[in-house]
């Protein structure tokens, strides 16, 4: 075997996130079949929405190596300490209209959502954002997020340095083509996984991390 650079990606196994967890069950199953972070949403108006006690509850039952990320949507900052305190995630994720500075304030890990909207400058947003440890990049829609909607991947530049977790409608039927086109960092799925709004599928969440390995061929 070769072992001259290639245009393969450079890293060999794209990291997934199954968001939006409710049950423990559920955040379970995610880590069972193979899923690297949960997301726990902290929004009231979500059908997805967790209590600080819930959350905790689902945190402490995650098994080792398996990340869990908090979601906020313009809370108060008392507010995420608390979650920071009680949960302990190991990242938190903002997904509303947070500033860098609401986000870089807590000293904490963060990833930042960018809402792929009509006229978004990625790289304008990747530069105002540098401390965040990754990009989500998610659809424009209404409820900020969780929707199940594919946003125009061709609107990603290539050039973008963070890494690149892709987001919005991903499902099992499509993920294996969007990881070859883009070769993202990670793929971050909600709706996609679920039977229901807020209950997950053991089955989806399975077909849906066996077309991400099978991507990863
Ligand atoms: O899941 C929600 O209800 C939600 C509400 C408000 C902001 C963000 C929310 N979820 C964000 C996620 O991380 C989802 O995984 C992401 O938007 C993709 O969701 P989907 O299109 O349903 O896979």
């Amino acid at each position: 075997m070769s072992d001259t650079p290639s245009s393969s990606p450079a890293h060999a196994r794209t990291r997934i996130k199954i968001c939006g967890i409710t049950r423990v069950q559920d955040a379970q199953d995610a880590a069972r079949f193979g899923a690297d972070a949960i997301g726990l949403v902290f929004y009231p108006p979500s059908a997805r929405h967790v209590s600080v006690a819930q959350a905790r509850e689902i945190a402490l039952t995650v098994p080792p190596f398996v990340s869990v990320v908090t979601l906020f949507v313009n809370a108060a900052p008392d507010f995420v300490e608390q979650v920071i305190d009680q949960v302990r995630p190991a990242l938190l994720q903002f997904h509303g209209d947070e500033t860098p500075e609401d986000c870089t304030r807590y000293g904490h890990p963060y990833i930042r959502a960018a809402r792929m909207r009509e006229g978004l400058d990625l790289l304008d947003f990747a530069s105002r954002f540098s401390t965040s440890q990754a990009l989500v990049m998610d659809a424009d829609q209404p409820g900020y997020g969780g929707g199940g909607e594919v946003f125009d991947w061709s609107r990603i530049p290539a050039n973008v340095a963070h890494p690149l977790v892709l987001s919005g409608g991903l499902h099992a039927a499509n993920v294996t083509h969007a990881i070859r086109q883009l070769r993202p960092w990670a793929v971050d799925v909600s709706s996609g996984v679920e039977a229901s709004k807020g209950i997950k599928s053991a089955q989806r969440i399975a077909e849906f991390i066996a077309a991400v390995r099978a991507a990863d061929q």
